[in-house]
């Protein structure tokens, strides 16, 4: 086989960080705090975003007001996106990413009732509402992120506040910035 068809990815010059949540948590709005104040360029990655513009679905649910989506599109959508690094996927699930791509996943948090008010705002239906703040109660995301990467890449963060959020974001600006050190850039 030749050296440049084996598997290991090369030395990446910026990290790929997840931010994931159950939704209203805070994921758009602190990646793009973060983008804005990061010491290496990251480009932030809405991944429902990228699902409803790329087709990456294969058709909407009424019920559930949401895409069913086609994980192998996805993946296949991002791959050559994650490719040198430099990204920020913000997503409400995580598990599908593999290992190799991920090193750091924060799983942010909130307050159940301040949730629910937050996607009452967004005017999503009772339903989705109820659904979504049962999975943030049962730490839904934060499970699946524990089942899926190593311990020490899975942080979770509380999002209640934007003092909270700010703070969050300082704390991921010195993980790039020790990331930095370890993985020799300039
Ligand atoms: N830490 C926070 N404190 C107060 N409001 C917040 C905080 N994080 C997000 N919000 C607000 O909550 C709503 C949902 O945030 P958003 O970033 O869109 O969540 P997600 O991307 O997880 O669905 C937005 O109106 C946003 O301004």
């Amino acid at each position: 086989m030749d050296s440049t068809d084996d598997d290991q990815p090369a030395q990446r010059t910026a990290p790929v960080i997840v931010i994931t949540g159950t939704p209203g948590t805070g994921k758009s709005t602190t990646a793009a705090l973060l983008v804005e104040s990061s010491p290496i360029p990251l480009k932030h990655i809405n991944v429902g975003d990228l699902v409803r513009l790329h087709g990456l679905h294969e058709g909407f649910d009424d019920e559930w007001q949401s895409y069913i989506v086609d994980d192998d599109k996805v993946l296949d959508e991002l791959e050559p996106l994650v490719a040198d690094g430099g990204v920020v996927l913000d997503w409400h699930t995580c598990g599908i990413f593999p290992e190799r791509w991920v090193d750091l996943v924060i799983v942010l948090r909130c307050d159940h009732t301040l949730l629910w008010e937050r996607l009452e705002k967004r005017n999503y239906p009772l339903k989705k509402i109820q659904e979504n703040n049962e999975a943030e109660i049962l730490q839904t995301v934060l499970d699946e992120a524990r089942e899926s990467y190593a311990d020490e890449i899975v942080i979770e963060l509380n999002s209640d506040t934007v003092q909270e959020m700010e703070s969050n974001v300082a704390r991921i600006v010195q993980w790039i910035e020790n990331w930095k050190k370890d993985n020799a850039c300039p």
